[in-house]
């Protein structure tokens, strides 16, 4: 189980500013085991850097993440065993691999932090990582620029699953995709998380994916997280304004307004109106 409390992270507003800006203000969550859940709001809301302080790799300026009761941050922290633990697919998949490094190497280097194995045993889990990431085996000694860019999210996902995790966060999992490729690799995803059963965290501006992959939504805005339900197919769980205008603009329930087709200005109206 991940559980964040109080956390938050400003940053400096720039190097001649004093003011601070607020990524993540104080926000507290519980995240079960194997559950699905999404992250939803749109540019600069504090997705981004609330899924880094989850990975360990953003240091909070409030409150702590703990994994299992144990704490991320400070000087009782977890240490390497929370990496192994949360993994984080981040929205350029293709940055995130060493363009030197063959598949296979890449895919092996968890599986040398993390498990003493031997190279002949290293090999045999990478060939099943990218069976199970629908990725033939003579991937293996490819490099990263010989695969296309559905081919290089697969590779990440392998490469974060050689870490067995409890929990993979995925950001932004399918920008850039045309549909079909879209629908294919969440597809993908929904399945590996039905058969390893691990925490699934979607971080995604998208409502209709978050609404298609998840079994509780959060929703930010601004750095504040406005709401967080379970969600089984029926939008009335939903509560907060600007939820429902998130919902009113991807299409996905009744408009609430004449001015749905156009979030900013139905946030200004609703603003008015509260
Ligand atoms: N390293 C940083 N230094 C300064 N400001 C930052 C830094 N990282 C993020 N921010 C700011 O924090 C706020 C939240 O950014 P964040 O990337 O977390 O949002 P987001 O919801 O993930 O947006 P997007 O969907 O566009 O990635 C933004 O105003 C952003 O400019």
């Amino acid at each position: 189980m991940i559980e964040l409390r109080d956390l938050s992270c400003t940053f400096s507003g720039g190097i001649l500013s004093r003011e601070k800006l607020t990524a993540v203000s104080p926000l507290s969550v519980s995240f079960r085991k194997g559950g699905r859940y999404a992250i939803v709001g749109e540019s600069g809301s504090g997705k981004t850097t609330l899924a880094r302080m989850m990975a360990g790799l953003q240091k909070p300026d409030g409150g702590n993440v703990y994994v299992d009761g144990r704490p991320v941050f400070g000087r009782h922290r977890a240490g390497k065993s929370h990496f192994k633990q949360v993994q984080l697919i981040q929205q350029n998949s293709a940055a995130a691999l060493n363009p030197k490094m063959t598949i296979g190497k890449a895919i092996e280097e968890p599986l040398l932090c993390f498990f003493r194995l031997s190279r002949q045993e290293r090999r045999k889990r990478c060939e099943k990582l990218l069976d199970l990431c629908n990725l033939p085996a003579d991937y293996y000694s490819r490099l990263p620029s010989e695969l296309s860019g559905g081919e290089q999210k697969r590779v990440a996902i392998a490469r974060a699953l050689a870490a067995e995790p409890a929990c993979l966060i995925f950001d932004e999992a399918t920008n850039g995709f045309d549909l079909p490729l879209r629908k294919k690799i969440m597809e993908e995803i929904l399945d590996l998380q039905e058969k390893l059963r691990f925490t699934l965290i979607f971080i995604t501006h998208d409502m209709e994916l978050a609404l298609a992959a998840a079994d509780e939504v959060l929703v930010m805005r601004d750095s504040v997280l406005v709401e967080q339900v379970p969600f089984g197919g029926d939008y009335a769980v939903f509560q907060n304004q600007y939820t429902k205008v998130l919902l009113a603009a991807s299409g996905m329930a009744e408009p609430i307004n004449q001015y749905e087709r156009y979030p900013e200005k139905n946030m200004k109206l609703l603003e008015r109106n509260a």
